[in-house]
């Protein structure tokens, strides 16, 4: 058989990547996907529209793009982080998926720290947040008594794909990470903080490793899908971390900027390192090592959300080139791209974004070109964390949807004061899920030989002297926004709410 197949499950997104042994993309399709956010902090998604979404990519692979699905002989995942899907004793879903970028758990956050102190740190290598999978397990079991109660178990978005597609159960470590309720340096589910917080522990599924096989396409999905049964299932991973495959973030000299719905910083780790926290801290899909980041909760999101609400008219690609027509600083206007709340490094589910220094003489363009900008900017508030702990970066790899911009990559390039490099492709999550399905199939026999075949370099920004030293200046004042705009903030939640 003759391909692989990524499936990246993104927030905004499912795309499906057909590879073959050359590690050329044979074909790519995609399907969109919608989030509910009811009410300020919330965001969820209907974990059937993933399923249906997938088909739809996968149908279309093989009626438009003429792929023959039965030469697909591994298919792997790559997945939106920490979203938890709830599943009764029959394996329906009781709830639609609490996503990560819902900040609705700051309480249960607070009431795991009140019961679990430090020792929290010590066994999850993480603080607790509202984004990950434990306060919002909690969460139900506050709010939702009667629907807990009905759960037997919990999956991750792409783990519950994967188990629709194979009727198996399982989840694989860089994304159980992410539920900060696994012992990262023992690789299993934590009994101590189960029992502390009052959960069966039997409520966490099966482990696996990424590149394991966890089974074949069922005969239900096969006969929906028009997929093989003899085609292999390999767990896939985080999409960060899969990203960082995809990317070739595979030693420790090197970051990845992964801007999608989100904005993640990512650096490879071999051995375990202790950021107090203010990092995030995940086993990685390459077995054995670890991946640390910091995340931006909307990155691409406050661009489409810009985009959306001033700039439907336009492709987004017409509209991103729009602050081209700006220039650095955009004529005095800077924007913190808070806009529901933030991650790193500010833990603040109740901080909002602001637009400071708006002027008669701002127009459209400006208004992109701040938004394009401040998140550059909180970008550099998580590599200035990297670079407390003495690291130093000598090119930044550049990945997701934001990487399809040449002036949002050579703002960044501007910004870091440091050379940016892109891949061919700026998928870089569904690139590493193929990856993983070729390792798991055993095209290679580990993901560094397969990434000397399967990636190829992209273009690279260099920092322009003139417009870095601007940055710099401008980034000084984008700094002191965050402390100057909390308090104002917090005092407006009541406001609000829709009603
Ligand atoms: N032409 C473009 N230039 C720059 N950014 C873009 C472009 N098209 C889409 N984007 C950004 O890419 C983001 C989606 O990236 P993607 O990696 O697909 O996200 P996800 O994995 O969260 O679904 C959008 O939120 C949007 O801001
Ligand atoms: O919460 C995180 C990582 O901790 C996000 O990065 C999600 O994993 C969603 O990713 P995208 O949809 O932005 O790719």
């Amino acid at each position: 058989m003759n391909y692989v197949m990524g499936i990246d499950l993104g927030t905004s997104s499912v795309k499906v990547s057909v590879m073959n042994k050359e590690g050329d993309i044979v074909s790519q399709e995609s399907s969109d996907l919608s989030v509910d956010q009811e009410q300020p902090g919330y965001s969820e998604q209907d974990p059937e529209e993933w399923v249906t979404a997938t088909t739809v990519a996968i149908v279309n692979l093989a009626l438009k793009d003429h792929i023959d699905l039965n030469d697909v002989e591994g298919v792997s995942f790559s997945g939106q982080m920490h979203g938890l899907v709830l599943m009764d004793k029959h394996n329906a879903v009781l709830r639609p998926a609490i996503l990560w970028d819902d900040t609705r758990t700051t309480e249960q956050c607070k009431e795991i720290m009140d019961i679990c102190g430090d020792d929290f740190l010590k066994i999850t290598r993480n603080r607790p947040l509202e984004g990950f999978t434990l306060p919002k397990i909690l969460w139900v079991k506050e709010n939702e008594p009667k629907i807990f109660a009905q759960a037997k178990t919990f999956l991750l978005p792409k783990d519950y794909l994967r188990f629709r597609m194979t009727g198996d159960i399982s989840m694989e470590y860089s994304d159980a990470a992410g539920t900060v309720l696994l012992d990262v340096e023992n690789k299993t589910w934590s009994k101590e903080i189960c029992d502390k917080l009052g959960l069966n522990i039997d409520i966490c599924p099966k482990l696996v490793s990424s590149i394991d096989e966890v089974g074949k396409i069922s005969e239900h999905y096969s006969k929906f899908s028009g997929m093989s049964m003899n085609t292999r299932v390999i767990a896939g991973a985080a999409d960060n971390a899969a990203g960082a495959i995809g990317a070739g973030i595979m030693d420790e000299s090197k970051v990845m900027i992964s801007t999608g719905t989100s904005g993640v910083v990512l650096k490879h780790e071999d051995s375990i390192r202790d950021y107090g926290g203010k990092l995030h801290f995940f086993n990685h899909a390459i077995p054995d090592k670890y991946y640390s980041m910091g995340v931006t909760l909307a990155a691409g999101h406050s661009l489409s959300w810009l985009h959306d609400n001033f700039g439907e008219s336009m492709s987004m690609e017409e509209f991103v080139k729009l602050a081209g027509e700006s220039q650095v600083g955009a004529h005095g206007l800077l924007f913190t791209p808070y806009i529901v709340g933030e991650r790193t490094p500010y833990a603040d589910s109740k901080i909002r974004g602001s637009f400071i220094g708006v002027s008669s003489k701002n127009n459209k363009a400006d208004f992109v070109r701040a938004v394009l900008e401040g998140v550059i900017f909180s970008y550099e508030d998580i590599l200035k964390i990297y670079h407390e702990h003495g690291e130093k970066f000598d090119t930044v790899y550049s990945i997701g949807g934001g990487a399809k911009s040449p002036l949002w990559l050579q703002i960044q390039a501007n910004v870091f004061n440091t050379k940016v490099s892109t891949i061919e492709n700026e998928q870089g999550p569904g690139l590493g899920a193929a990856m993983i399905a070729a390792v798991g199939v055993k095209w290679f026999s580990d993901l560094h030989e397969c990434a000397d075949k399967f990636i190829k370099k992209g273009k690279s920004y260099w920092p322009e002297p003139e417009k870095a030293d601007r940055y710099k200046e401008l980034y000084k004042i984008y700094s002191q926004i965050y402390a100057q705009t909390k308090e104002m903030n917090h005092e407006l939640i009541d406001f609000r709410n829709n009603d």
